[in-house]
């Protein structure tokens, strides 16, 4: 597998790999100043030449996106921790990485390019579109949606059927009653919108 982003989230994802001996080819970055991340060495990649089963190790959902788009790469399939408990009829999209105990259940379906971070939780019946962040110890009940690109901060709770549109951001701590759109930034118990905007959060 090969990396793209020397991040502190690709330090998560390299100790993941390790953790199931998976090899690490190279770590790739844009930033021609960057070294070094958890002891690999960081190659900046050459114009047009494809790198495949490529993992996009970048927290910002829409830095995420503009790389999976931009740059010539084919994803590796979902990285998985082996704490991670998954469901029946659990779908889940390439280059997604699921951290240490996260728990997905049935009949989830989860897109491509998702982080879930560390001891989240997608009970049955969510559908995260791709691109989405579910921050640590994020929970979402039963039969939630989050659209593309949406982050949820860490220990947010969703009740269940709550519909989140995309590119929206709930904040830390936040406890989600009601839909919201595309767009909001929603913080709070209960969440209550404080603005609208294209400004995408980590
Ligand atoms: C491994 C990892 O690290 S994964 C990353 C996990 N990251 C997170 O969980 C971060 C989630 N982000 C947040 O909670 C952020 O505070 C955001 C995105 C909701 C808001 O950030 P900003 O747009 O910069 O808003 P800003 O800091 O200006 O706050 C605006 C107002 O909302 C309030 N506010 C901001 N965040 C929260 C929150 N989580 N809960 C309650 N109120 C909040 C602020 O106090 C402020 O109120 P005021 O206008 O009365 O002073």
């Amino acid at each position: 597998m090969n990396i793209y982003g020397a991040s502190g989230h690709a330090k998560v994802v390299l100790d993941i790999a390790k953790s199931i001996n998976l090899e690490i080819a190279e770590v790739y970055d844009d930033n021609a100043a960057l070294k070094e991340v958890a002891g690999f060495r960081i190659q900046q990649p050459q114009k047009g030449v494809k790198i495949s089963n490529v993992v996009i190790t970048i927290g910002n959902n829409a830095i995420r996106k503009r790389i999976a788009q931009e740059k010539v790469l084919t994803l590796a399939a979902c990285l998985v921790h082996p704490s991670v408990q998954v469901g029946g009829a659990v779908s889940i999209g390439e280059g997604t990485v699921l951290m240490p105990n996260v728990v997905v259940n049935n009949s989830a379906k989860i897109g491509k390019n998702c982080i879930l971070n560390t001891a989240s939780v997608i009970e049955h019946d969510c559908e995260l579109g791709d691109f989405v962040h579910l921050s640590p110890n994020a929970a979402l009940a039963g039969g939630v949606s989050v659209g593309e690109g949406t982050h949820i901060g860490a220990n947010a709770v969703v009740i269940p059927c709550v519909k989140i549109g995309k590119w929206a951001v709930v904040g830390a701590g936040a406890v989600i009653l009601r839909d919201i759109p595309d767009y909001a930034v929603v913080v709070g118990n209960p969440g209550k919108i404080i603005k609208y905007g294209k400004r995408i959060h980590g």
